[in-house]
């Protein structure tokens, strides 16, 4: 039987995130991350751990059918690969920065400048669409320290936090793109893959799903019951199920993760008690 072929990077910021919504999935993978591959036992998938940086090409080539990997890096390296599924995780954008005492108005300021990057593809697309000519110093890592030591005048890296620019005396001046962990799809995949994949897709998306829900459950008086539901939001149908206790129902429903806090005050004040909220595993529409 056929499996599926999926790279994961074999250490980084997102090695743990990909095998956790694996897991999360329900696949167990068989041995560790020493090794360059390893077989899942209870789905048709083996898993090659790979850098993040050399994946794009293995797609390419058809040596893997998917992979886990940031979108800047198919921006950067693999713009004819295409992606099947946003994950969520690994979110950050690619930026501009410069010393913070220079005055910097537009991205005019930049031309004739030498920038400092891992991502040369980006920057010179970038600079194209904006009509400015600027020399590139190419290098692989630690890119934030490059006007620090006279290397370059401005730099394009990964910002998250914002602490590496901070720690560097450096400031954000313009964001080129926004960029999170992706499932994508080698060109060359099988028929036969795909449909693995597709079936994997739809696990990662009922996952992905469940992450953003929440799960609500409350107590409330019957006569409050209907204003409680115009308080809770995209809620069509809740359930409601009689208490023991004469005149008082429990209402269930699904919200988005972010709205509940927001409206706690809100449920109490229409007369909610006893309200829980529990996560979600999987939710499949
Ligand atoms: N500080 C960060 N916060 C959130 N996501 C990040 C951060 N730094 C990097 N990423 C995302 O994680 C991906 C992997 O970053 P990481 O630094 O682990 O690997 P890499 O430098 O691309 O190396 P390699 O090719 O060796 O695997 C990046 O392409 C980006 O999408
Ligand atoms: O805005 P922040 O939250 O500070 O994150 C940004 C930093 O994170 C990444 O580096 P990483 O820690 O992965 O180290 P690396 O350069 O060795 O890959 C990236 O290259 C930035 O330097
Ligand atoms: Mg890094």
């Amino acid at each position: 039987m056929s499996k599926l072929k999926i790279a994961v990077q074999k250490s980084g910021r997102l090695h743990d995130d990909s095998m956790k919504i694996l897991k999360d999935v329900g696949i167990s993978i068989d041995n560790g991350r020493d090794q360059l591959k390893a077989s899942a036992k209870n789905f048709p998938l083996e898993v090659y751990y790979l850098r993040n940086g050399d994946i794009p090409q293995y797609l390419r080539d058809g040596v893997v059918d998917a992979a886990i990997l940031g979108e800047n890096i198919l921006i950067e390296k693999g713009t004819d690969i295409s992606i099947a599924e946003k994950l969520g995780f690994s979110t950050c954008k690619v930026s501009v920065a410069v010393p913070k005492s220079l005055k910097y108005n537009s991205i005019k300021d930049l031309e004739g400048k030498r920038i400092a990057t891992s991502y040369p593809n980006t920057v010179n697309q970038y600079l194209k669409e904006n009509n400015i000519s600027a020399n590139l110093h190419i290098i692989n890592g630690s890119v934030e320290i490059a006007p620090n030591i006279g290397l370059a005048d401005a730099i394009v890296d990964i910002v998250s936090s914002g602490s590496t620019l901070f720690k560097n005396n450096l400031k954000e001046v313009e964001v080129l793109l926004q960029s999170e962990a992706v499932l994508a799809v080698s060109p060359l995949i099988s028929t036969e893959n795909e449909n693995i994949l597709n079936q994997l897709k739809f696990r990662f998306q009922s996952v992905l799903k469940g992450r953003q829900s929440k799960y609500v459950l409350l107590n409330a008086p019957n006569d409050k019951i209907q204003d409680i539901i115009n308080v809770l939001p995209g809620m069509k149908s809740p359930t409601i199920l009689p208490l023991a206790e004469e005149g008082w129902s429990s209402l269930h429903s699904v919200i988005n993760k972010n709205d509940f806090w927001e409206i706690i005050d809100e449920l109490k004040a229409k007369g909610a008690q006893g309200i829980l909220v529990c996560p979600i595993e999987n939710m499949v529409l």
